[in-house]
């Protein structure tokens, strides 16, 4: 039941507001881009599309945001959407019309523009979730260290495909992880051998000396070592490089099942960006609200 131009009646111009307010924040810094696209990934797998995952804890309730999972989430994919919120309510006739959940969306369009990913047209009319608990998070993420079985599964349980997950995973073409998600991989992946075989030698020793053993724990690196500011198809030829930073990602070369595709895309830019749009719009579909089962918050961090 979404489509585009939800809001043309009400706040016809919302799209170029958010899209100002995201350049804005842009500039300042550029750590907006994958914060926020990891944030609009948080969000849709845990209850929904629906901004559960902005929603501020209290001291009644643990919100979805301080799960250990999503401790990690960079503040400033938080503040993305909670300055665009500001900039959509600042005009009269948009004022609390908009939801959370599809200020996220759009914003999450635009970064991916604004790091030289594809454009697409955004579906519009999701409505705020009324619950977020920390413990709705539980089993609800991937985690680096998955098998494609396990990758698999999870995305499937959102009604994704295996080529969907693996265009989404084309997401770590930005962003920065800290070291404690891929140690076991460069120091104890197993008895006989402490680093990952699948690991490409050289960028095992490159890794090791940014994120020696006991590393302070905010040290993060990029996590495409290429082109870690441009959202393009250089994942996949990292990937066929053995430059894949955690399990997740490199397994998707190593199963024989997945590496077709990751040949594919590493090849062809233009398919990957099809084939991202596809699986983007599908991920924003995911347990949408409507109904009595949202409403539209004036606070995004905070319940009506
Ligand atoms: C396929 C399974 C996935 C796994 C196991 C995974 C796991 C992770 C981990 C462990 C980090 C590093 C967090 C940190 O240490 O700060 C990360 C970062 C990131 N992930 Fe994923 N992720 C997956 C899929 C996705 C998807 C589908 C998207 C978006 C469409 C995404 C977007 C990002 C971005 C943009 C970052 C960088 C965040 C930043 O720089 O602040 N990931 N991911
Ligand atoms: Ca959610
Ligand atoms: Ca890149």
């Amino acid at each position: 039941q979404l489509r585009r131009n939800y809001y043309a009646n009400v706040c016809p111009n919302v799209e170029s507001i958010v899209r100002n307010a995201v350049n804005q924040k842009f500039q300042q810094t550029f750590v907006t881009v994958p914060a926020t696209l990891r944030l609009f990934f948080h969000d849709c797998f845990v209850q929904g599309c629906d901004a559960s995952v902005i929603i501020q804890s209290t001291p009644n309730n643990k919100a979805e945001k301080d799960h250990p999972d999503n401790l990690s989430l960079a503040g400033d994919g938080f503040d993305t959407v909670i300055k665009a919120k500001a900039a959509v309510d600042a005009i009269p006739s948009c004022r609390n019309k908009v939801s959370c959940a599809d200020i996220l969306a759009m914003a999450t369009r635009d970064v991916i523009a604004l790091a030289g990913g594809p454009s697409y047209a955004v579906e519009l009319g999701r409505l705020d979730g009324l619950s977020s608990t920390a413990t709705s998070v539980n089993g609800k993420l991937p985690q680096p260290t998955f098998n494609l079985n396990q990758l698999n599964a999870l995305f499937a349980s959102h009604g994704l495909t295996q080529a969907d997950m693996v265009a989404l995973s084309g997401a770590h073409t930005l962003g920065f992880s800290h070291c404690s998600k891929f140690s076991n991989r460069i120091y104890n992946f197993s008895p006989s051998r402490p680093v990952d075989p699948t690991l490409n030698p050289s960028y095992a020793t490159q890794l090791q000396g940014m994120c020696p053993r006991n590393v302070d724990p905010r040290i993060a690196i990029n996590m495409d070592p290429t082109t870690p500011r441009t959202f393009d198809n250089v994942y996949y030829k990292n990937l066929q490089s053995g430059k894949g930073l955690f399990t997740s990602d490199q397994v998707l070369f190593t199963d024989p099942r997945s590496r077709p595709v990751v040949n594919a895309w590493a090849s062809d830019s233009n398919a990957f960006n099809r084939a991202f749009i596809t699986a983007i719009t599908k991920l924003g579909r995911v347990g949408v609200k409507t109904g009595r089962n949202g409403n539209i918050r004036r606070d995004c961090a905070v319940f009506n």
